[in-house]
């Protein structure tokens, strides 16, 4: 079928102009205010834009809250080409969600340390940051037998808080379920690993001090009860508004709070595209953000300046509500560019050198390509487990090493590896590195986390290619190691020698760290889930669809939907299907220019005639 191309040139600059107009109102705008936009639109750019815009030397100052760091990294390249640093200090703050809320509602009112307990509050990214011995624990099914012995860590577990619960509850699911031999283990052993894992985390939160968002969330709600008064007040002399950013993401929980934040009299101005709420398994029911867009005037912000026609018209495919379901006008230069829509047939891993041989047609570069999927299990050369350090503490070094020097190596990954090869020092060089907080650190040796990230990068240009065999990898890791105190009060290393694992000492280190060998076009184009790239965009863009029943109820939601028709129907399997679906619709409209979907052959002859009811330029390519 032939592309619907807009080469009206005058038709596309009156497009242009009206997308302008609607942007710099989100630029002007007096908030309370509600700017609902589609993907592409330039909600992050009419962010910085506002912000940017801000008189030099105001009394109070704007807090911009995101879920991504998109955002955040635009305002600090802009303001630093303008000269207005200014615009990243005090009185401003540009932070996450859960950072606003630490910050300004919590933080401030939690009891000062007491002699009984002298552990100072924190708030952590994730359960990986705490203390490995704190958040590790073994479980024994057998208390006769110690020899089958399970090994958690909290950051394997998703939790939550129940309405009226004062401890959390905690589930075990995915990979983290059966990896390990767990498999082994029946449910209700399960759900005794879960009772201890909430446990720890009680302990974790009311003992020593540790906040997660959840726990943050659970303080800024009893807080805005408590001292409404006092916030009104200290919110009020910082702050003239807060800028909610993809706020489609926002929970229940997350609403309640930033509706008391403005009953307080802050004004918000949310920015939500409502397609793209991909965390709704924090909430279920009706999307948590319907209560925030009846509280202002609403402004639209629509033409998409990202992706290609074809592109626009494939996501509007995916729109739950069928008067949504109409392609966003394409604005970029490349609005026009003719590449179908790619449907390739799974074909063990030959599908992503199709992709890449289109992307080499279609003169886009490796660096400007993107392999994503909803899970982690399903990118390439990851199924093995290579995604997480081995437990010996030298191959967990190689590994970081190796994941630090691969450009394709997702988000994630990338940070554990970089903790990785921090700890690494740190181990190197301080007797109690594996039982302290990275805060403790700080109080107790003055390590700075700056300087530790210094550090690791002086450490990850000096360690020797992980092709060295490990005995001699091993030897000049502890060379580079020793020329890198990791604060200046400690002047000899005395924390713990990396050695070389037993048997080992000929392989090459990266072979038995479970390092895999990246082609090098692979090796150059980053793969992520999806989550992780949020806000981000791409030339080209491939996602895998794994042969799994996620995919099957995804394709038949996908697949039920007409250009006309009624909205999909709601139920539990249904909210999972439409979250997967918006998942995918997150994934493709990253795209600029092309977009292959590789999904189970079986699959392709629907989605191919449900595009063509749509009248999307598809093309089924054969691996
Ligand atoms: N007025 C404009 N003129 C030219 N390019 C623009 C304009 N507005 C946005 N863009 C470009 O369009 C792309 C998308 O913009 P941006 O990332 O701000 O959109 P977004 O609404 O935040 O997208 P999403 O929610 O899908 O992540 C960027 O490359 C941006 O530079």
């Amino acid at each position: 079928m032939t592309p619907q191309i807009d080469t009206d040139l005058a038709g596309l600059q009156r497009h242009r102009q009206a997308a302008i107009a609607q942007q710099a109102s989100v630029v002007a705008a007096m908030a309370p205010r509600i700017v609902i936009a589609c993907p592409g639109a330039g909600k992050t750019r009419a962010i910085v834009e506002r912000h940017c815009a801000s008189p030099k030397g105001q009394p109070t100052g704007r807090a911009v809250a995101s879920f991504t760091k998109v955002a955040a990294a635009e305002i600090r390249r802009r303001a630093h080409q303008l000269g207005r640093s200014d615009l990243l200090e005090h009185p401003h703050a540009i932070t996450t969600l859960d950072g606003f809320f630490w910050r300004f509602l919590v933080r401030p009112f939690l009891p000062r340390p007491t002699n009984s307990n002298p552990r100072p509050f924190r708030r952590l990214e994730s359960w990986r940051d705490a203390p490995r011995e704190l958040r590790q624990f073994t479980y024994l099914p057998d208390p006769g037998n110690p020899k089958a012995r399970y090994a958690f860590d909290l950051a394997e577990f998703q939790f939550r808080y129940v309405a009226g619960g004062q401890a959390p509850v905690a589930t075990l699911t995915g990979l983290e379920r059966v990896e390990r031999g767990r498999k082994q283990l029946t449910d209700d052993q399960i759900a005794a690993v879960c009772q201890l894992a909430a446990k720890r985390r009680t302990t974790l939160a009311n003992d020593e001090h540790m906040f997660t968002g959840e726990e943050t969330r659970r303080a800024a709600y009893n807080f805005l009860t408590t001292y409404a008064d006092r916030l009104a007040d200290t919110l009020a002399q910082r702050f003239h508004e807060l800028v909610v950013d993809e706020a489609q993401d926002c929970s229940d929980t997350d609403v309640e709070l930033l509706l008391r934040v403005s009953a307080l009299g802050l004004p918000l101005l949310v920015i939500a595209d409502p397609d793209q709420a991909i965390y709704g398994f924090r909430t279920q029911g009706p999307p948590a953000i319907t209560r925030l867009l009846a509280t202002a005037d609403v402004i639209h912000l629509r033409g998409n300046w990202r992706s290609s026609s074809v592109i626009c018209g494939l996501a509007a495919t995916m729109r739950a509500e069928p008067d949504r379901r109409v392609a966003d006008t394409a604005l970029a230069d490349h609005h026009c560019i003719g590449l179908p829509v790619h449907l390739i047939a799974h074909a063990n891993g030959a599908e992503i050198a199709v992709f890449h041989a289109l992307a080499t047609t279609a003169q886009i570069p490796p660096a400007q390509r993107l392999i994503l999927a909803h899970a982690s299990a399903t990118l390439p050369g990851m199924r093995s487990g290579s995604r997480r350090p081995p437990p010996n503490p030298s191959l967990a070094l190689v590994w970081a090493v190796g994941i630090l020097r691969q450009a394709s190596a997702d988000q994630r990954t990338r940070v554990l590896a970089e903790q990785t090869l921090q700890t690494a020092i740190l181990r190197h060089w301080l007797p109690d590195a594996d039982r302290a907080a990275s805060v403790d650190l700080h109080d107790n040796h003055g390590v700075d986390r700056w300087h530790l990230r210094r550090l690791a990068a002086r450490a990850l240009q000096e360690l020797p290619d992980t092709s060295t065999p490990m005995a001699a990898w091993c030897s000049a890791a502890r060379e580079v190691l020793d020329i890198l105190p990791p604060a200046p009060t400690v002047g000899t290393p005395l924390g713990i020698k990396l050695t070389t694992p037993s048997g080992g000492g000929n392989r090459a280190a990266g072979t038995l760290a479970g390092l895999t060998k990246a082609s090098s076009e692979g090796a150059e184009c980053r793969t992520d889930t999806v989550h992780q790239v949020k806000g981000e965009e791409a030339d080209a863009v491939l996602v895998l669809l794994p042969d799994d029943e996620r995919t099957v109820r995804l394709l038949s939601h996908w697949t039920a939907s007409h250009p006309s028709g009624p909205a999909t129907p709601s139920g539990r399997d249904s909210e999972d299907a439409a979250e997967a679906l918006r998942v995918l619709y997150v994934a493709v409209t990253r795209a600029k220019r092309l977009v292959a979907l590789a999904l189970p052959e079986q699959h392709i002859p629907a989605v191919n005639q449900h595009l063509g009811t749509f009248g999307v330029h598809v093309e089924t390519t054969k691996s």
